[in-house]
């Protein structure tokens, strides 16, 4: 094992999995600097989902290495690797999966509670994240009393409650309508830009992956051509035969 560069808070190498003998990502490398907002984008069953999941420790690659902050992620054992994706992760998924019994401030302050912080104090800080994100005056209301578009934010703040490293965001704005895709995502960019938190997100959307500093793409589990985010207007996503 050689450490990555010290500038990388994530770098993964020569990633392979498969899927009950379904190969998902065929040698996929990617490093991501501190701070950066990172588009992985790729059609469907391109491999996106298992990327994530390789990166945020969810899974251990059957072959190739992960590290975080120069510390090998790969080689941890399961409970290590969950008080990880507890105090250094956040994560925010296609739908927003928030308790229904919860009010919107309990769903985002989830994480801080179930690690032990004190309830005061986590309920003031999932208060500040939902005013952020400007839906501060449905902290009350339960999930089914919300429009898609503030659950998805609720989920956006529960991820950024515990002041992670990195977000992991898997085609975060995936349910939602047109108008509101670039509205969550600008509150999840410009949330993570000033708080210095890393993202990777998914998406099969060239115009969502606008929203990222860098855009790296995925066909078929293997990296595909790579497409500077300036260009993509002038650019297909997919090489022809996709
Ligand atoms: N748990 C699983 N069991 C079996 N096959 C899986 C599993 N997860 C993913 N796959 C398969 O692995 C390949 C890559 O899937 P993955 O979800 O990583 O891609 P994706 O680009 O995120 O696609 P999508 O946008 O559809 O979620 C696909 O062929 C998919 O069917």
């Amino acid at each position: 094992m050689v450490a990555p560069p010290d500038n990388d808070v994530l770098w993964a190498r020569a990633l392979r999995h498969s899927h009950r003998g379904d190969p998902a990502l065929i040698g996929v490398s990617v490093n991501v600097r501190a701070g950066e907002i990172l588009a992985v984008l790729g059609p469907r069953g391109s491999g996106k989902t298992t990327l994530l999941h390789c990166l945020s420790g969810q899974l251990v690659p059957d072959e190739g290495e992960v590290w975080f902050n120069s510390a090998p992620v790969h080689t941890l054992a399961e409970p290590a690797r969950e008080r990880l994706r507890r105090d250094r992760f956040g994560w925010i998924g296609g739908d927003a999966q928030l308790m229904p019994e919860l009010n919107a401030w309990e769903n985002a302050a989830l994480p801080m509670l179930l690690r032990g912080d004190g309830h005061r104090r986590s309920r003031r800080t999932a208060q500040e994240w939902l005013e952020r994100l400007d839906i501060g005056d449905v902290a009350r209301k339960r999930p089914a009393d919300l429009t898609q578009a503030q659950r998805q934010r609720v989920a956006v703040a529960r991820s950024l409650v515990t002041a992670p490293a990195v977000v992991f965001a898997d085609e975060p704005t995936a349910a939602l309508h047109r108008p509101d895709r670039a509205h969550v995502l600008r509150t999840l960019t410009s949330a993570a830009r000033s708080h210095d938190i890393t993202v990777v997100l998914t998406t099969s959307d060239p115009e969502i992956a606008r929203h990222a500093d860098r855009t790296m793409t995925l066909v078929d589990g293997r990296p595909g051509a790579p497409m500077p985010v300036r260009d993509r207007e002038s650019a297909s996503p997919w090489p022809a035969s996709v």
